[in-house]
């Protein structure tokens, strides 16, 4: 069986991953005719578009592990900031803080945010990268719920009144941007 590597540094996001594409959170799963295992590892990220950054890092991975992989990049932009941080979300919750982020808003009256997930699929060294993408929309409120993973309590997805935090685990993994990008990975490598 067809073996790719999920890339990833980061625990929360793995869990996630994991938790969506099989019912169960061990750590191998499997999709059609793949199976899909992890490595932890921090990849560089470059500056550019979301489309640039998830390339670099399928490209990276496929060097380093020297087979088929996947990665994913996460982003969260505002409205109001047309549509940044974006990819650089992170290094905004590291320096900031999660009320730093909400303040940040405090004099726009348009707190609406998208969040993104981008996945990479990189079938080895050289070759291209497929992309795969979901997309929910929501707004940027006061932090509500545990604050372990992200961004999560201060993401509220329209038509809800929980923030991701708040929410059943169940239920933001069956609404979320990284459920919707699955989603599209899983009808491809479902046809290969
Ligand atoms: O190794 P990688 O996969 O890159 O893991 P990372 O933690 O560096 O992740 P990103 O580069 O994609 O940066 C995304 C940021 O958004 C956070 N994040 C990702 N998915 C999230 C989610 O579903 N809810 C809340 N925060 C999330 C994550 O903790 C980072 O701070
Ligand atoms: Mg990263």
């Amino acid at each position: 069986m067809p073996q790719i590597t999920f890339v990833t540094g980061n625990a929360n996001k793995l869990k996630e991953v994991l938790a969506i594409l099989s019912t169960s959170e061990e750590a191998l799963t499997q999709v059609g005719n793949f199976s899909i295992t992890n490595q932890a590892i921090d990849l560089d990220e470059v500056q550019g578009t979301i489309d640039e950054v998830t390339i670099h890092k399928a490209k990276s991975a496929a060097e380093i592990i020297g087979g088929p992989v996947l990665v994913e990049d996460t982003c969260l932009g505002f409205t109001a900031f047309n549509d940044l941080p974006g990819p650089y979300i992170k290094w905004f919750v590291k320096s900031l803080g999660l009320a730093g982020i909400v303040d940040m808003l405090y004099k726009f009256e348009d707190k609406g945010a998208r969040a993104i997930t981008t996945i990479g699929y990189c079938e080895g060294p050289g070759q291209e990268v497929k992309l795969f993408q979901g997309i929910t929309e929501g707004k940027i409120v006061s932090s509500r719920g545990p604050t372990n993973f992200g961004w999560d309590s201060i993401f509220e997805p329209n038509g809800y009144d929980q923030t991701y935090a708040e929410m059943d685990k169940l239920v933001k993994n069956g609404l979320s941007h990284r459920y919707k990008a699955l989603a599209k990975l899983k009808e491809y490598l479902l046809s290969q």
